[in-house]
């Protein structure tokens, strides 16, 4: 594989993208930028993007917010095991989870076996924000999505923080994050 760095990163992407070979793995709170970072990571590294919330829309023939409204919750949480499960076994190079599909013990198990998870994560008042441009999160419909979103920040942080990888995100550009999230990468053993 050659060595050429990626032109948009001054680090040496192609060095990442040979050493790591197991799927990269988003996994954190709605809004922190799993689906959007993700496919800009795959981008960087000359990978193959997945997100599972598409995937299980597609298997389904319906929104998420379809789906929690004729099955409930529990119902998605059962899909999303599989489609993700499916996911892992095709080998894909970027994987961007829901929020929730971590937090699940048999995923995340598989996650880290097979995997490399990284955990973004940000200040409650910016996943408020970000939240709020898209009415498609069935699980911020039903009371405060500020008081929701900290009660699961809470609820699933000792999940999230089993990841491999830990980076903050913040207000900046999504390449700063990407950036952020390749220098993990290279610094990871
Ligand atoms: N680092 C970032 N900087 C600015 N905006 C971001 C960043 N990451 C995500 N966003 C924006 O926040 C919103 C939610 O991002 P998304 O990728 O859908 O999050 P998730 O998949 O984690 O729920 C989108 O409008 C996206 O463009
Ligand atoms: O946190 C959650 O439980 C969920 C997050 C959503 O994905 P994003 O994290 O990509 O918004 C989606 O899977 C569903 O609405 C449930
Ligand atoms: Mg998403």
């Amino acid at each position: 594989m050659s060595n050429t760095p990626s032109p948009a990163y001054d680090i040496d992407t192609a060095a990442i993208a040979a050493r790591i070979d197991r799927p990269l793995v988003l996994v954190g709170l709605m809004g922190v930028g799993k689906s959007t970072i993700g496919r800009r990571l795959a981008g960087a590294l000359g990978r193959s993007f997945v997100d599972a919330d598409e995937e299980i829309e597609r298997a389904a023939n319906r929104s998420v917010g379809e789906i929690f409204e004729a099955h409930g919750e529990a119902y998605f949480r059962d899909g999303e095991r599989r489609v993700i499960a499916r996911l892992m076994e095709e080998g894909h190079g970027v994987i961007a989870t829901g929020g929730g599909a971590f937090v699940d013990e048999e995923t995340r198990a598989l996650v880290l076996e097979n995997g490399l998870a990284i955990w973004l994560d940000c200040d409650l008042d910016t996943l408020v924000e970000r939240t709020s441009r898209k009415d498609t999160r069935p699980l911020l419909k039903t009371g405060d999505p500020r008081e929701i979103l900290f009660n699961l920040k809470e609820q699933r942080g000792p999940a999230y923080s089993q990841a491999q990888i830990h980076v903050v995100t913040d207000d900046g550009p999504h390449e700063a994050t990407v950036a952020r999230i390749l220098e993990e990468l290279a610094a990871w053993r």
